[in-house]
Parts: structure tokens; C-alpha cells; sequence
């Protein structure tokens, strides 16, 4: 199948490429759905859990063992970031050796692409180094918000330069260790703020107590998969009260530690079961798991689906090809919501999906994103503050942007299942954190593999891709 190489349709504002430079964007047809659908499709590991176990084992009280790690940009540049702050981080196979480092060491620069992963966890450890650690990233992740990560740590002790915009970039000026304590943080715009002190407050003098002080906490089930981290590596941490938490200092034990596959990023593939009709199968589910995919397990049947969960750990969904609109209010699963709003957009009745302003602040603003793409190809939506409301219309092929949102871009594959002539502006960004999803996607199908790949899938290295325009218009 050819990629065509086109402009992606705005005037002036063409997607940015890896150098830097302003090339046309690639727009990738997506495949409609020649039937129903039979097909088992094997995730790789968790982008959450990866890390989040990268960044404890980097901390750890010596080596430690990760186990089929994901492999994606934003996996790379964390173990990038980590790499240049001492750590040692070896391949063995598809699994990863980590040897903490004696002592961390600053005089670096960190890039943090556009990994909210990289940029919240990594800046309380560069704390712990000795230097001055710069970071930086691609020009939307300069628009993700920051200032409260960083007002925590100066509360903390720590010493920090921004340009004042509470934002990258900005250079941490380790001394080697940080005090720690009892922290305020309004942390309604992102759970990462929480996850990324608490990761590292093992090693602060006095730990940390963590207050929530917002009204809205976003995404708990992310901060639980963070406390359950800490714990399997001997970390005293507890919950005192709602949107409060402690942690005692006290060595991170190494361990070797086993990834679960993406649950999050198994959402488009069960969902095509949905739209297309047939029965779609996510092997090595895990039985008891702390990501939120697993909620999807309640949330695809409200869709119309049937969910199966096998004795053997593998999840089947099961749809006939008709879906059903929905009344969702998820705040704690605002990383699922571009799929579900995409099976929104395609149900036959009216839909509203809730709670979920906080996915302004994701790769994109991916409710203006959404609304503005859905409306582009014929659709009938509605731009909530905190959500969107579609009812059902006829939709038309289209260029579908993709705002370097791997999860714009997956759900545009899902529409395009249905919908004649889709064609997804910069696939590549799903490399960050499923650089194989158009060669699992034609798969699942049943095509043949494209010749060219969405990205260079070469292990342990960052993927350069970097993008310019990423904001909906
Ligand atoms: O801690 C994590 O690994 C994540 C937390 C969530 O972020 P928000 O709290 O910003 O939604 C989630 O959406 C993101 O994909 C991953
Ligand atoms: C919000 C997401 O990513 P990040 O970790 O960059 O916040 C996401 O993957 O949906």
C-alpha cells in the first residue's frame, strides 16, 4: 500500500519532522473493515508501568531486571534521561538490565519529546544529582503544564530556573540530595505531578507527604499504579486521606520486575470489534492490575459489546457491528477517551463522555482536537468544557489530523474502519508508545504488511520524531 506524501491541509502549518524541519506531513489511508473481524493481537508492554519501573530501578539499592519492557519513544527517552544521570542500561534480549548509579550526575541536558512521563517523573530525580540538569522537549511540550511540579520541588528544597512560564523548559539544579517533607500541589490538571514526586521520595532526607490541594483529581488509578510500584519494592507508602500521601525514606529494592501489556493501548484493537462486528482477542491480560485499559472491561459493553475474560488470561470483545451512544462520566480514564469518543462518533444514538477536561492538557488538547476532526469528516458534536456531546450523522473520508497524538491518530484508524476515505496525517505518531500499530492494525485485518513501518523501531533508541502543530484550530 502506497503512503502518500501530501500536505495536511492547513496553510502554514505543516506538522514539524524530526530535524526540525517543515516537510509535509505523510497521510496514511486507513483500512475499512472488509467484514467481521476474527483476530488475536499481542500487546507490548505498558508505557505506565515501564516507566515508572525505569525510573525506581535507576533509584534502586542495586541491579535490577526489567522484563519485556516497552519499546517506543517514550520508553527510549526515559531510559535516555536516566543514561545521562549515571544510570547503566543494558539490553539483554528484549528485556533490560539497570545498574543504579553510585552517585547521579548532573551536567546534562534531558530531552523529553512529548513523554508527560519523562517531564513529570524525571525532574524530582534530577534533584538528587549533582548539576545543573536542563530539560527540554518538542514544541507542544513546552505548552504542557509544569508549574506545579516545579513550585512542589522548590518547596522541597529544590532549586530550579524556568522563563516563568511554569513550563519546559527549565534546569534543575541538583545538589546531590533534597529534603523533602509535606508538600501542597494542585494536581487537577495531571495525576503525573503526584506519581512523580511520590517515585522518587524514597530518596529525599525526609520522604515526602504529598496534599492534594485542587478540587478534581484526574486519573487516580495512574497514582495507585504508582503506590503499588513503591510497594513491591519495599517502600513504606500510605494514603493518610483522600488526595493525600506519604512516603518513608528508605532504600528502593531492586527486583526484577515483569511489564504487563499496554491495556490502555489494546483500546482501538477491541474497540474494532465494536464497529466492525466479530470477536477480537487480547492474549496475556492480566488477572489483577492497577492500569485503567482495564476498565475497558465495563466500558465496551456499554457500547454494545460482550467482554470475555478466559480462564487462560485472554480477554475477548465481541461486537455485531452496530454501537450503541453512551453516557460516560470517567474522570480517572481520560487516557482511554479519544477511543471511546471515536466509537461515540460512530454509534447510532446521541453520546456524551464526561470529566475528562483534563485531556486538554495530553499531547494535544484533545477535546478541541476531537470535536474539530469529528466535525471535519460530517460528524455532529458539541465541545463541553469538560467533555463532548455527539449525536449520530453520516460521516465523509477526510484528512484526519493527528496533532502528534498517537491517540489522534489510532482513532482515526478506528473511524476509518467505517468510514470510506479516512486518511491519518502522521501515523508515526503512534510510535510513542506503539511504533508497531499500523503493522498490528493491518494485521488484525487480515492485509498484508506495509512496506514502510510508521517509525524506526530500533531498541533503546529515541525516536526523533518531533512535531510543530499539534494544537486544533
Ligand atoms: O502516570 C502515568 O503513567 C499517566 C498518567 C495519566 O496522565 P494524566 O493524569 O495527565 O491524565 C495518563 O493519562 C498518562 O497517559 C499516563
Ligand atoms: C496522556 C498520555 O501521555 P503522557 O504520558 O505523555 O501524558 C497518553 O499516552 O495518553
Amino acid at each position: 500500500m502506497l503512503i502518500a506524501k501530501l500536505n495536511n491541509g492547513k496553510d502554514g502549518d505543516e506538522t514539524g519532522t524530526a530535524d526540525g524541519g517543515t516537510e509535509a506531513a505523510e497521510l496514511w489511508p486507513a483500512p475499512q473493515a472488509g467484514g467481521m473481524l476474527t483476530s488475536r493481537v499481542a500487546l507490548p508492554g505498558s508505557k505506565s508501568l515501564t516507566n515508572r519501573e525505569l525510573v525506581l530501578a535507576a533509584l534502586a539499592d542495586d541491579e535490577g531486571v526489567l522484563r519485556a519492557p516497552l519499546h517506543s519513544r517514550d520508553s527510549s527517552l526515559m531510559i535516555d534521561a536516566l543514561r545521562v544521570l549515571g544510570t547503566g542500561i543494558e539490553a539483554e534480549g528484549a528485556d533490560l538490565r539497570i545498574t543504579p548509579a553510585d552517585e547521579l550526575t548532573g551536567s546534562t541536558t534531558i530531552a523529553c519529546g512529548l513523554a508527560g512521563t519523562v517531564m513529570r517523573f524525571v525532574p524530582p530525580v534530577a534533584a538528587l544529582a549533582l548539576g545543573p540538569v536542563a530539560f527540554d522537549g518538542d514544541p507542544y511540550a513546552r505548552k504542557r503544564p509544569m508549574r506545579p511540579v516545579l513550585d512542589a520541588l522548590r518547596a522541597l528544597g529544590a532549586d530550579i530556573a524556568d522563563e516563568g512560564r511554569g513550563a519546559l523548559p527549565f534546569t534543575v539544579h541538583g545538589t546531590g540530595s533534597l529534603r523533602g517533607g509535606r508538600v501542597e500541589i494542585d494536581a487537577s490538571l495531571s495525576s503525573q505531578f503526584v506519581s512523580g514526586l511520590l517515585l522518587a521520595a524514597p530518596r529525599f532526607e525526609e520522604g515526602v507527604h504529598v496534599v492534594h490541594t485542587g478540587e478534581r483529581l484526574p486519573s487516580l488509578p495512574h497514582i495507585e499504579m504508582t503506590l503499588a510500584a513503591l510497594r513491591a519494592r519495599g517502600v513504606e507508602v500510605d494514603s493518610p486521606a483522600t488526595g493525600e500521601w506519604r512516603v518513608t525514606p528508605g532504600p528502593i529494592r531492586a527486583i526484577e520486575s515483569r511489564i504487563e501489556p499496554d491495556l490502555s493501548n489494546a483500546a482501538p484493537f477491541l474497540a474494532a470489534a465494536i464497529v466492525a462486528g466479530g470477536s477480537i482477542t487480547v492474549p496475556n491480560w492480566p488477572s489483577s492490575t492497577t492500569q485503567v485499559g482495564d476498565q475497558l472491561r465495563q466500558l465496551l459493553p456499554e457500547f454494545g459489546a460482550t467482554v470475555e475474560l478466559s480462564a487462560d488470561g485472554s480477554l475477548t470483545v465481541s461486537g455485531n457491528g452496530t454501537v450503541q451512544g453512551v453516557k460516560l462520566h470517567i474522570p480517572e480514564a481520560g487516557e482511554l477517551a479519544p477511543t471511546l469518543v471515536g466509537l461515540a462518533a460512530l454509534a447510532d444514538g446521541p453520546s456524551e463522555i464526561t470529566g475528562i477536561g483534563h485531556i486538554r492538557h495530553h499531547e494535544t488538547d484533545r477535546i478541541a482536537a476531537l470535536v474539530a476532526e469529528i466535525r471535519a469528516i460530517g460528524g455532529d458534536v458539541d465541545e463541553l468544557e469538560d467533555g463532548i456531546r455527539i449525536r449520530p450523522a453520516a460521516l465523509h473520508g477526510g484528512v484526519w489530523h493527528s496533532y502528534a497524538d498517537h491517540r489522534m491518530a489510532t482513532t482515526g484508524a478506528l473511524i476509518g474502519l467505517r468510514v470510506a476515505g479516512i486518511e491519518v496525517e502522521d501515523i508515526a505518531s503512534t510510535a510513542k508508545t506503539l511504533p508497531e500499530f499500523p503493522e498490528l492494525w493491518r494485521n488484525m485485518l487480515g492485509l498484508e504488511t506495509e512496506q514502510k513501518p510508521a517509525a524506526s523501531t530500533s531498541l533503546f533508541l529515541t525516536l526523533p520524531t518531533s512535531h510543530e502543530s499539534n494544537t486544533p484550530e
